[in-house]
């Protein structure tokens, strides 16, 4: 199939980069060769590599800097899917845009999940963005896709389980707290890769949610991480009232993959076995990647 990618530097792009390359015709660029925000670059590219999907991995994903960076913000995660999904209306071709677990109010009584016709709320500017990057592209076109995850890890790019082995390695006593009253869903994101090739493979349509099975807090995240990494400290929980942050978070993340599991698409697995098979594979590449930018700090 020919696919284009967009935001292939990121950390789920570059996941989506090395899985899609296997069996399809891949042009993948990064933000160097095509601003999203230039609906002259987009409406060029599009026309150049006439893509059957095009698959959106590009955005502002800091979300407290987003707080402050609004018309940024604004510009990458609506202006720029706009512009994609307006120029696939012109050639034809379908758009999977990436959206978030943030985009509900996480009110919902912890463990029941949301799905995918539940109603939105968003809490920060980021999750704002997000939505309305959901509703533009709804607006413009017919055949899309919207793959909704969440607490995506990898090896490419920063990320939280990376924070944490930062902050343990950073000096001899470290004082970490972390959140334990924020429920969701740590997701890999070369599983998510995987799951976006068979959507697209097997002609899927619509909003499909994409994590990993069963739930746990990000204090519980960082717990068993980094007792897996071999890394004897003590980590402290804490509520989100002792962890003041600029942006707003859900206090339930966990999302339900029911379209998925309803057209026998899904390939999520539960997140410890992610996490153990990617600790597994990548342990040492982590520990010396965390040492030197701990030196640094
Ligand atoms: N990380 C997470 O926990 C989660 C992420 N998501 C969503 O998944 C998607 C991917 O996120 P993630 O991989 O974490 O993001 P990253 O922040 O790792 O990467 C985003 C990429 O967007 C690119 N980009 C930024 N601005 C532009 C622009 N104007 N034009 C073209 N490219 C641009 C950057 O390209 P370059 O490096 O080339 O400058 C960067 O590599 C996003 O839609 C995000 O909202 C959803 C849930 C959780
Ligand atoms: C670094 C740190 C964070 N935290 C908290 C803050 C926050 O509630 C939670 C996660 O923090 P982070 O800033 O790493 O992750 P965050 O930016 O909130 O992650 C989000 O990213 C975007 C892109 C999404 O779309 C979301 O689904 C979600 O994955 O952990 C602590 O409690 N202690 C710490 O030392």
């Amino acid at each position: 199939m020919k696919i284009v990618l967009v935001g292939k530097n990121g950390l789920l792009g570059r996941e989506c980069l090395l899985v899609l390359n296997r069996a399809h015709d891949l042009v993948a660029l990064g933000s160097r060769e095509l601003d999203i925000t230039d609906a002259v670059q987009v409406e060029e590219a599009v026309r150049r590599y006439q893509p059957e999907v095009l698959i959106n991995c590009a955005a502002y994903t800091r979300v407290d800097a987003a707080e402050q960076e609004r018309e940024l913000a604004y510009r990458v995660n609506v202006v720029g899917p706009r512009n994609l999904a307006a120029s696939l209306a012109r050639h034809g071709g379908t758009l999977l845009h990436i959206s978030t677990d943030s985009v509900f109010d996480g009110e919902r009584p912890v463990p029941e999940p949301y799905g995918e016709d539940d109603a939105v709320g968003p809490l920060s500017y980021y999750s704002q963005t997000k939505v309305a990057s959901e509703t533009v592209v709804k607006q413009e076109l017919s055949h899309y896709i919207i793959v909704r995850t969440a607490w995506v890890y990898g090896l490419h790019g920063p990320n939280f389980l990376k924070t944490m082995l930062r902050l343990a390695l950073s000096n001899p006593k470290p004082r970490i707290k972390v959140v334990n009253d924020q429920f969701g869903s740590l997701t890999w994101s070369y599983r998510v890769a995987e799951q976006l090739a068979r959507i697209i493979e097997a002609g899927g349509q619509g909003i499909y949610h994409a994590t990993a099975e069963g739930y746990a807090t990000w204090f519980e995240v960082a717990d068993y991480f980094l007792r897996r990494m071999g890394i004897e400290i003590q980590i402290n929980p804490c509520t989100t009232a002792e962890y003041q942050t600029p942006a707003k978070r859900p206090k339930n993340s966990i999302l339900e993959n029911r379209r998925l599991k309803d057209q026998g698409l899904n390939l999520m697995r539960p997140w410890k076995t992610d996490l153990d098979e990617f600790i597994a594979r990548y342990r040492e590449v982590l520990l010396q990647e965390a040492m030197i930018t701990a030196a640094r700090s």
